[in-house]
């Protein structure tokens, strides 16, 4: 931790270097508000607008037209939003396409890699995963005639918030046929070895597949280079996409051409696509493992925003976003360490995402306090605290009024107002 006291005037300063700091004026901010949930509901930019209103005013013109003819053509959107994500992942442009959600594509990626055979039967995933990921696993072994309570195997966490590469390389074994993890845990923002953990999964030839919720658009991938074989994502959190927002999935180069396990007519060749046979011909790449017609509306965002994340580049958004947590905690440290919070994500910048995690036993309640107070948190039971700034709209001064506000709730105790249990969703 630094030992400079941290003042506004050098925050200032910082911001003033921030290369990145024009793309603020793109999104839809308010003054005064703080904005520290992009990691579950990113901003609405005015690009991203632009491109719904685009195919909007297709739709106006064109009708059926649309796909073909309109300015920015349905039939192609998904490939081309494809193509422009694969920077963000270190991908090549046929190995990605936008599409379902990340729930839809892992069963679609589980229906097509997971194919239990003699011994090699389990899946081994973790128990800190986003349930929505365990309840795709649990229910594919389940289709596959096996039971999940005997073949689901989920790697423990000692404290309850982080994970330990060595202790999931341990649980890999002959009987593993798949290896699904999160890129980074969505409560404590712990980034996992994405590499060495693929490296040691195929020594044992085991699948491996990853879910980059938390960590795409904030930080840079090599997945083809680290032969991954596959991965899905959503494009609601860091690539603001708006809520609902197509996600993506990606699978690598040497299991292109294989038959998509849950097949539709959108895997079809593009050209083969309209002869309405009964034979699938599908894609060559990873547009196969489409199945219906793309929810354009909800990808039209992408179009606009992801070519923001092109203009900016995924190096210079992970290290402006690393400079932001690492201000973020120095000033926990500074304003806070009188009330109790504890850091939960690892420290080192290769082991930590886009957001710092606090503990506290009253999150529930600082973190309606906070809201009422002109800053959006975003907690998550039972004690957690997630704080996003976000490298494209929020400024290093932002995280300092926001700790500040943080400090005066705590010293007024505003937060006691509160009940300390979460509401719907947060
Ligand atoms: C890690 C993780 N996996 C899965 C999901 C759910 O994804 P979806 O609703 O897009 O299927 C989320 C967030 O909603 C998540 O954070
Ligand atoms: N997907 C969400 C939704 O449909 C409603 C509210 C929140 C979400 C989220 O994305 C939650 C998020 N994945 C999380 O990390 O908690």
């Amino acid at each position: 931790m630094t030992k400079e006291r941290i003042t506004r005037e050098i925050v200032q300063t910082m911001d003033q270097k921030d290369s990145l700091s024009h793309f603020k004026s793109e999104f839809y901010t308010q003054d005064d508000h703080y904005y520290m949930d992009g990691n579950s509901l990113g901003l609405l930019s005015k690009r991203a607008e632009a491109a719904v209103l685009t195919s909007l005013q297709d739709w106006k013109e064109q009708g059926i037209d649309g796909w073909t003819e309109g300015k920015e053509p349905w039939f192609y959107m998904s490939e081309k939003i494809g193509e422009m994500t694969a920077p963000l992942i270190g991908a090549e442009p046929e190995e990605v396409i936008n599409t379902g959600s990340i729930t839809a594509n892992l069963h679609q990626l589980l229906a097509t890699f997971y194919k239990p055979e003699g011994n090699r039967t389990k899946i081994l995933a973790d128990s800190l995963n986003f349930p929505s990921d365990i309840y795709a696993l649990q229910s594919q072994i389940e289709q596959k005639g096996l039971k999940h309570e005997e073949q689901l195997i989920q790697v423990e966490s000692k404290d309850g918030y982080t994970l330990k590469e060595d202790n999931i390389i341990a649980q890999m074994d002959e009987r593993t046929a798949v290896l699904l993890l999160p890129s980074v845990l969505y409560r404590s923002g712990q980034l996992l070895d994405m590499k060495r953990l693929t490296e040691e999964a195929h020594k044992r030839g085991i699948i491996v597949g990853f879910d980059l919720a938390h960590s795409i658009g904030a930080i840079p991938h090599q997945l083809h280079e680290w032969n991954v074989d596959f991965a899905v994502w959503c494009t609601y959190k860091y690539l603001n996409s708006g809520p609902g927002g197509v996600g993506g999935l990606f699978v690598h180069e040497k299991h292109l051409g294989q038959k998509p396990g849950l097949a539709g007519w959108f895997s079809s060749k593009k050209e083969k696509q309209f002869d309405m046979e009964h034979t699938l011909t599908h894609s060559e790449t990873a547009s196969a493992f489409q199945m219906g017609t793309p929810h354009i509306l909800s990808s039209a965002p992408l179009v606009g925003s992801l070519e923001m994340f092109n203009e900016a580049g995924i190096e210079t958004i992970r290290s402006k976003s690393l400079q932001m947590t690492r201000l973020l905690m120095n000033l926990i440290h500074q304003e806070l360490s009188d009330f109790g919070f504890q850091i939960m994500n690892p420290l080192e910048d290769e082991r930590r995402g886009g957001h710092v995690s606090l503990v506290h036993p009253e999150a529930a309640s600082i973190c309606k306090a906070l809201k009422s107070e002109g800053v959006t948190p975003d907690y998550r039971s039972p004690n957690v605290i997630r704080l996003a700034p976000i490298a494209l709209y929020s400024s290093f001064e932002d995280v300092y009024e926001m700790i500040g506000i943080l400090k005066k709730l705590m010293t007024e105790e505003k937060h006691k107002q509160f009940k300390n249990e979460r509401g719907i969703i947060a």
